[in-house]
């Protein structure tokens, strides 16, 4: 790739859609946060926990990633992860943001609901009045616990109701269908929460028919595995779902054997709103300029499919009509220069 891309790639507005903060943990804060806390880890150093990031597929990431956030303990310890996540995302241009976060994941180790997303929300509300970052946050029920378990969850969250934009769906996804999740989707639906959920990354295509269908997600988080199934692809297209697709984590987690097989230009190629992202930053080698550089290296894409990623990211997102507006014209602007 030329210079010229590689800065327009940096340098264009941009939104990110698919990024789980949990994952934005790098080994350097998790040994700092562990001291702090007083938590111990199965890893001596942060070069043995970093040498331990040879995954094999997701689970394998998934028991990796759980033992990371188990340093997470006080409202600054979220604060401090999200902060510096959030500096990461201005370096790449990234203006608007929506977080996943893991209650459960927190809430299971006894750390309260409140404790977690006042810690995450706190870092957003000061990236928005020092840069004017816009973000919102997303929250996720773990798929490999019981719909009770996640209903439970959405209780718990109700005292922070106008700290949430949506919920979505991850963890284990084989073995978990969505119908699993019908009916505790159905009621953030009614209470006007916006939907999404993983689906299709190592789950079939169907996974993602029943996300649709079933708990009547508007965007599918990952979903690379649709073009093994070309009526779910026109469907896709024909309504214009969004994909969050994730390159480097597929990568990392098996789904495809290097950054070269990736589908990315199939999917774009299929007239599909992909949007790219970096899902578990320090897990998975980079934050989202790093995913778009890898993909723009490794596959036959130009300034064109730039300026295409970079309008389906905000047009994917939940932002309001005029702040999604606002935000294309930037892009528009920008690649007219
Ligand atoms: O890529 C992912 N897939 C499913 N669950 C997750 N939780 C964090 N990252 C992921
Ligand atoms: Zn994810």
């Amino acid at each position: 790739m030329d210079a010229a891309l590689r800065e327009t790639l940096k340098q264009m507005p941009k939104a990110e859609l698919h990024m789980h903060i949990e994952g934005s943990l790098e080994p350097e804060l998790i040994f700092a946060l562990a001291e702090r806390n007083q938590v111990k880890l199965n890893y001596a150093s942060v070069e043995e926990l970093r040498r331990a990031y040879a995954f094999t597929d997701l689970q394998s990431f998934l028991d990796i990633y759980y033992a990371g956030a188990s340093v997470l303990l006080k409202e600054q310890d979220f604060y401090d992860m999200t902060w510096a996540y959030l500096q990461h995302a201005r370096e790449d241009n990234v203006k608007h943001a929506e977080i996943f976060f893991d209650p459960q994941t927190h809430t299971d180790r006894g750390v309260p609901f409140g404790t977690a997303i006042n810690g995450i929300h706190r870092a957003l509300k000061d990236a928005r009045a020092e840069w004017g970052m816009s973000s919102a946050i997303i929250m996720c029920f773990l798929r490999h616990l019981s719909e009770e378990a996640a209903l439970e969850t959405l209780e718990q969250s109700m005292p922070y109701r106008d700290k949430i934009i949506g919920v979505g769906l991850d963890s284990s996804e084989r073995g978990h269908p969505p119908e699993k999740f019908a009916r505790v989707f159905a009621r953030c639906k009614e209470l006007g929460l916006r939907l999404v959920a993983h689906a299709g990354e190592e789950g079939p295509p169907e996974y993602i028919r029943t996300a649709l269908d079933l708990l009547k997600v508007e965007r599918i988080d990952h979903g690379v595995r649709c073009l093994e199934d070309p009526a779910l692809t026109q469907r896709l297209a024909r309504d214009k779902v969004p994909l969050t697709v994730c390159p480097l984590s597929n990568i990392k987690l098996r789904v495809f054997d290097k950054v070269g097989d990736h589908n990315l230009v199939k999917l774009l190629d299929a007239g599909l709103t992909v949007t790219v992202n970096s899902d578990d930053p320090a897990y998975f080698g980079g934050y989202v300029n790093e995913n778009f550089v890898q993909m723009f290296d490794a596959l036959p894409l130009d300034k064109n499919h730039a300026y295409r990623l970079a309008r389906n990211s905000f047009a994917a997102s939940f932002l309001d009509a005029q702040a999604k507006q606002k935000f294309l014209d930037e892009v528009d602007a920008f690649f007219e220069q």
